[in-house]
């Protein structure tokens, strides 16, 4: 199931400058990935840098993500990676903006939560300000956990979910839900053209080897011959879902009509198109 973006628009957005349509301005699309040096950012930008068409700016403050996962784009012409923190003001020009920035992994967003908080709260504000001055399309990078600990399984995007607001996995799921709220508001409200992804337990290469996530903790104790720690109660389902399915449904959220999507293992190619 998924959000049709025919509803709730209120307005329209406003128009980029005029110099967009000059035919002596550069036709490139400028795409902002925030949270570009991470590991699902990272590869989202390896496919963005692929179209020539594409100009990529990356802005990301590197507490978990790293120069490295980048590398081969520094000094590219069509690429420029800024040291910045979302929760404060960006001022640049763009076209789109992909809003992934913010501690994903369970032990890092509760290293810091009232950062891990500032971040999808006050971050997500600036990047809506941003698409409101601008007039981009704005995709957030949301999360299962919103559903927080779900009474139905599988969850529908239509379920809200069954979410702890003082738990200490709080600062993140609560502080997704209300990013998510701030995306339909400004739709609402502004009219700017939204898309949010709820992304799914997800893995693949430049997973940082501390992540913490089940996924990389097997893989790492496996190789090292260790035994594999299964958290109590032991019971707990996921659907995972390989990075590259990832990084190719966010780019096709994008540009489609679909509001609300979620990312899970299996992805149905049809659906999203819908
Ligand atoms: O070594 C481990 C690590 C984790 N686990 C368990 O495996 C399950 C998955 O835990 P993970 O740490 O991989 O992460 P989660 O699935 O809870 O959340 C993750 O997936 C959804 C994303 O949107 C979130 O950003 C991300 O944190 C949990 O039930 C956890 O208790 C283990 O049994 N052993």
């Amino acid at each position: 199931m998924a959000t049709n973006s025919s509803n709730g628009a209120t307005k329209q957005p406003p128009m980029p400058s005029p110099l967009r349509f000059s035919k002596f301005f550069q036709s490139n699309m400028r795409i902002l990935v925030t949270g570009g040096a991470g590991f699902i950012g990272s590869h989202l930008v390896d496919k963005l840098m692929e179209n020539e068409k594409n100009e990529v700016i990356v802005a990301d403050n590197f507490f978990t993500g790293s120069k490295d996962n980048l590398k081969k784009w520094i000094g590219h012409p069509r690429f420029e990676l800024i040291r910045h923190d979302v929760t404060e003001q960006l001022l640049i020009e763009v076209d789109q903006i992909y809003h992934l920035a913010c501690p994903a992994s369970p032990i890092f967003y509760k290293y810091n939560p009232v950062k891990t908080i500032k971040t999808n709260v006050i971050g997500t504000l600036n990047m809506l300000g941003l698409a409101k001055r601008v007039g981009a399309r704005i995709l957030l990078t949301s999360t299962s956990e919103v559903y927080g600990d779900p009474l139905e399984h599988p969850q529908p995007e239509s379920y809200w979910g069954n979410v702890n607001p003082i738990g200490v996995r709080s600062c993140y799921d609560e502080g997704k839900r209300v990013a998510e709220t701030l995306m339909f508001d400004y739709h609402r409200q502004h009219g700017i053209e939204i898309r949010i992804a709820r992304i799914f337990n997800t893995y693949g290469p430049r997973m940082n080897i501390d992540d913490g996530r089940v996924v990389s903790n097997f893989i790492a104790q496996a190789i090292r011959g260790e035994p594999l720690t299964v958290q109590v109660p032991g019971t707990q389902t996921r659907s995972f879902c390989y990075v590259s399915d990832m990084v190719y449904t966010i780019l096709v959220s994008l540009l489609s009509v679909v509001i609300l999507i979620q990312v899970l293992g299996v992805i149905d190619y049809d659906h999203i198109y819908a």
